[in-house]
């Protein structure tokens, strides 16, 4: 039986710990169990309960303050995630192997983890060799996108981690609740772009052709492939907290594998009834 895990990505305070909290609160809501992993070794707030905390493993503190290593808050960073990969058996030890486990990764922010360096990479192919279902989950702060200038790099964050990771990817818009309704009426054009027409948009600060030529070609690529689409994450609406959920659900086909259990066998039937306790939850 697999099991399942999200991937929760995404640049510095777009709102990964957020997402991981209020999505073990919803899954408590549906009765469902979701655990989360903290996989930021330089984290200091989150408040959601801990299945495992890559800071037991290593922090970034006592790196930077090693006086053989002379590493700031990123080379630091960047250490401790190399590090990690280099020892995963201790995730292993402590994620241990219950089927049909659902597990939140909340990563660290460093943009480059997710275009360049290999770690991201590596724990991914880590976690399917141990039979788990890997979803991306890109966090994008909306504030940052109501601008098509500032929306064309988020998607081109986005695209780089679904590109170098090579697994199934939702795309979310956060802190949908802190716009007004008419910039929440605004960036609606973002969630599903057309990305030509955001172009044109842009046509008269372009000072020079070449770059208006590759700006074109790249919009036109991620357009043209459908690449990038956001979903919108309001932390305060179930609603659409569900369908953020199905999407991912259903991108790592969570629930196909479910097995029906049979009803416990009652040899008798007992006076007072109680079908709760007869059939065992599925869900
Ligand atoms: N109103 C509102 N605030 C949010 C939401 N998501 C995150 N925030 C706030 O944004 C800030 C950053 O959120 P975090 O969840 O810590 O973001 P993060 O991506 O984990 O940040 P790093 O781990 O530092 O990269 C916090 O002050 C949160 O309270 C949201 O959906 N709505
Ligand atoms: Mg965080």
């Amino acid at each position: 039986m697999p099991r399942y895990a999200q991937l929760v990505m995404g640049p510095a305070g777009s709102g990964k710990s957020t997402y991981c909290s209020t999505m073990v609160q919803h899954a408590e809501t549906l009765n469902r169990s979701v655990q989360v992993v903290n996989l930021d070794p330089a984290a200091e707030h989150f408040n959601y309960p801990v299945m495992a905390d890559i800071r037991e493993l290593i922090q970034v503190d006592d790196v930077m303050e090693d006086d053989s290593l002379r590493f700031g808050p990123n080379g630091g960073l960047v250490f401790c995630m190399e590090y990690f990969a280099n020892n995963f058996d201790w995730l292993e030890e402590s994620l241990g192997h219950v089927e049909d486990d659902y597990i939140l990764f909340d990563c660290p922010g460093q943009i480059e983890l997710y275009t360049h360096l290999p770690v991201m990479r590596q724990l991914v192919e880590q976690l399917q060799q141990w039979e788990f279902r890997v979803c991306g989950v890109f966090l994008v702060d909306s504030q940052f996108m109501v601008e098509s200038f500032k929306f064309i790099s988020g998607v081109m964050a986005a695209l780089s981690a679904m590109v170098s990771l090579e697994i199934p990817q939702v795309n979310i818009m956060t802190k949908m609740d802190l716009l007004s309704p008419k910039a929440k009426k605004e960036i609606e054009k973002y969630l599903d772009p057309d990305m030509y027409s955001m172009m044109e948009d842009n046509s008269e600060s372009f000072r020079s052709a070449q770059f208006k030529k590759l700006t074109k070609a790249i919009c036109g690529l991620i357009d043209d492939y459908s690449m990038v689409r956001f979903l919108p994450f309001d932390r305060t609406d179930d609603e659409g907290i569900n369908i953020v959920l199905q999407h991912i659900d259903f991108s790592i086909q969570y629930g196909e594998d479910l097995e029906f259990k049979e009803p416990k066998e009652v040899e008798e039937e007992p006076a007072n009834l109680n079908y709760d306790e007869i059939f065992q939850d599925t869900s």
